[in-house]
């Protein structure tokens, strides 16, 4: 008998759950005792690589496997399940070698058509003459510096060659995975000698005494490129995991070499990643969650960000990860933390007890212990009604001491009116004289009045106050990780400096400016989180599809984006490999037609085959919401309203905006897209014209979240003017 092990492979993952069944049977035979007799592991007749074999799946499918030799014991590469003759003609022209340039595993074809051939041409071999086209070649590489690199030479050829990136990379299919990677990589600007240094790296040199299979396993277990298509099982509940992903759970198994050194890596203090939308910055994330606990399994990690729906939608990605991984939502145990922003500063505050009451004293100047209630939204506006008759006409706004007190006042922990006048104000576009100052303060000593009359703390006064109760009791994780960084406020980051001690892994933060959709911008390291040389950018796209992208980035255009390590957020750069339609940019004449477009719009969709469940309605606010729900449910088409609970399975779904960030679906219409509807309230920040370039930049971000959200088909419509926010033009499509 004789137990084997399997390498998977990314080539080959069937959409069909059925076949996926009888493939988990027949590996999990295989890995018992390759001789079974069902299994039927059988070389082929002439095959191109002495190792292919082929086994039986069922009557009418066949396995197709690569057996290697693991010091005595056998390893299959295993490629897939084919209907029968198709799996032994596969079985019989692939092969399965070390590219000798940089050691990255690789799987050919052989013996294919001409046209589709992936065989390094000859050196020297005579290249067709094409007639002279002048456009700009979009890779600014030669072919001798891809080849360089390893990459084939037909494909260099043409990828040097190329005056479109889609041609760049319908060409890229036929090749080994990798070499995609590579170009997308170069097309999203990353700069040539570091991915040269990068496959470098990963390179083993090939051994004299020429045991390839050892070369091959070493690759698959080492070699972060060969990893992003090949995975090596250590025990049956990972090979169930991977062979039920499928395609849509690609990302549990198979990252991107860049994707995994995130995971893996170590850094000795806080980490910034940033990333467009749809990059896989929360997938990272969730990896390295995991990573990090599995280490060190009495570790404390915390996984959080700024919604409770954000964070249960990312519970379930880590359980889907790897179920054996204890998920909480308390702090304090070993395990992996998942939990809301704001429900953690309450969990904190909860476990301090009467002990709180000191911190409260050193954030609003009074000590109490009553904390549990949250201030009213009316708060701040009753404050100024009661208190704020001095102040200047244009500072008796909530919005102006909502950011105030946000910016300024918690976060120099003042509780008197001295040392309002004292403070610093820098970046706060309104200057206030001592006189402004003292009415001002007048308001705030009656709102913090107010709510402790009421027992009530509002979110940001939470989360300070439970910062300051952990500075002074000490951290509560070992590791913390944070998804959609850009929309926490100052208090929320000196909260989760506090969280973790400083040393290695302590903090890891996730960010995209452009799509701060609650928040200011903010400086980390005013915050204690100093990532000045510990930060990158993903650029690879793997939602979106390359139409739907460009209709995005357009709407990015036109903002003044800066990051939180004070860079300017550049969106240029950004790419997908996904291909779809155009999107579509719809006016109607009134909004009663816009909504007839709009079921019309549903009702193509489901027709089509898609899953009522993977299509959403993305409106500007809840009035919209239940309007558009109501008039479609009128118009024939069943449709459910999300609100702050989970989004109801089984229908199309309409919800905000805002309630949309950080979910994923297949089409998606953007409803009610008018100049009247987006961008708006920033007239609310009129006091300050920062604060209201701000607030319009929040508003362009928010459409940028809504329309990266389809993972195929987009469509906008709007009656009306429409908004300004859009691109002039519809797309053009790529050549
Ligand atoms: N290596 C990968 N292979 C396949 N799919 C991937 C990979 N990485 C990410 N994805 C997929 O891409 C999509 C976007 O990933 P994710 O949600 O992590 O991105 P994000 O950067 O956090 O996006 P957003 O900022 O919009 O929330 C998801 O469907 C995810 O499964």
């Amino acid at each position: 008998m004789a137990e084997s092990t399997v390498i998977l492979t990314k080539r080959g993952r069937n959409a069909d759950p059925s076949i996926r069944k009888l493939e988990m049977a027949f590996l999990d035979k295989l890995t018992t005792d390759d001789a079974l007799p069902g299994l039927h592991i059988e070389p082929i007749n002439n095959s191109a690589d002495p190792r292919a074999r082929t086994g039986r799946v069922n009557d009418n499918y066949r396995a197709v496997l690569f057996r290697l030799n693991e010091n005595g014991s056998p390893a299959y590469v295993y490629c897939g399940a084919y209907p029968h003759d198709e799996g032994t003609a596969l079985a019989q022209r692939m092969t399965l070698n070390v590219n000798p340039l940089n050691g990255i595993l690789e799987i050919r074809e052989t013996e294919i058509a001409p046209s589709r051939r992936s065989f390094v041409a000859p050196q020297g071999s005579p290249q067709p003459k094409a007639p002279v086209d002048d456009r700009p070649r979009v890779l600014g590489h030669t072919e001798a510096e891809l080849t360089q690199l390893g990459i084939d030479a037909e494909l260099a050829a043409i990828a040097a060659d190329a005056t479109s990136e889609d041609k760049i990379l319908s060409a890229a299919e036929i090749h080994p995975d990798w070499q995609q990677n590579v170009l997308l990589d170069l097309l999203t600007g990353v700069p040539f000698d570091e991915i040269a240094t990068r496959l470098k790296a990963g390179a083993t040199p090939a051994d004299p005494e020429g045991d390839e299979d050892a070369r091959i396993i070493k690759a698959v277990k080492t070699n972060p490129e060969t990893q992003a298509s090949f995975t090596y099982i250590d025990n049956n509940d990972e090979l169930r995991q991977a062979v039920e992903a499928g395609d849509f759970g690609a990302w549990r198994v198979w990252l991107h070499p860049t994707q995994r050194r995130l995971v893996v890596a170590d850094y000795k203090g806080p980490y910034r990643l940033a990333g467009g939308a749809g990059t896989g910055k929360t997938v990272v994330l969730v990896h390295r969650a995991r990573r990090l606990w599995r280490a060190d399994e009495s570790r404390r990690v915390l996984l959080t960000t700024f919604t409770t729906n954000l964070a249960e939608g990312i519970a379930e990605q880590l359980a889907l990860l790897d179920s054996g991984v204890p998920i909480t939502d308390q702090p304090g145990q070993s395990g992996v933390c998942v939990v809301g922003i704001d429900a953690l500063a309450a969990r904190v505050l909860k476990q301090a007890g009467a002990g709180i009451a000191e911190d409260v004293e050193a954030v609003l100047g009074h000590a109490r212990a009553e904390v549990a209630r949250r201030t009213s939204n009316q708060a701040w506006q009753d404050a100024i009604d009661s208190a704020g008759t001095d102040l200047q006409a244009d500072l008796r706004r909530a919005e102006f001491f909502a950011s105030e007190y946000a910016a300024v006042i918690l976060p120099n922990r003042i509780t008197d009116e001295r040392g309002y006048l004292r403070v610093r104000r820098p970046g706060r576009g309104v200057r206030l004289a001592k006189a402004a100052r003292q009415a001002v303060w007048r308001v705030v000593q009656a709102y913090r009045t107010a709510s402790r009359v009421d027992g009530a703390i509002d979110f940001t006064e939470a989360a300070l106050i439970a910062a300051t109760h952990l500075q002074r009791t000490g951290a509560l994780f070992d590791h913390v990780l944070v998804d959609e960084a850009q929309d926490l406020g100052p208090a929320h980051l000196l909260f989760v400096r506090a969280l973790a001690a400083e040393g290695p892994n302590d903090v890891f933060l996730a960010e995209d400016a452009h799509q701060r959709i609650y928040g200011a911008r903010i400086v980390l390291s005013h915050y204690g989180l100093q990532v000045r040389g510990r930060s990158s950018r993903l650029k690879l796209n793997y939602r979106t599809t390359a139409q739907n992208l460009r209709l995005a980035q357009q709407i990015l255009e036109g903002g003044d984006w800066v990051d939180g390590d004070e860079g300017t957020e550049d969106h240029s750069g950004y790419r997908s490999a996904r291909q779809g339609p155009e999107p579509t940019l719809a006016e109607s004449e009134s909004l009663t037609v816009e909504l007839d477009r709009a079921a019309h719009i549903v009702k193509a969709w489901l027709a089509d085959g898609a899953k009522p469940e993977t299509i959403a309605i993305l409106v500007r606010d809840h009035r919209d919401r239940d309007r558009v729900t109501t008039a479609l449910s009128e118009r024939g088409v069943k449709v459910r309203a999300a609100g702050g609970d989970r989004i109801p399975a089984g229908a199309p779904v309409v919800m905000t905006m805002h309630r949309a960030k950080g979910t994923e679906f297949s089409r998606v219409l953007l409803f009610g897209i008018s100049e009247a509807s987006i961008p708006k309230s920033h007239n609310a920040y009129a006091f300050d014209p920062d604060a209201q370039a701000e607030a319009v930049l929040r508003e362009r971000a928010l459409l940028y979240v809504a329309a990266t959200r389809a993972r195929d088909a987009l469509a906008v419509s709007w009656s009306g003017a429409a908004s300004s926010l859009l691109p002039n033009n519809s797309p053009s499509p790529q050549d």
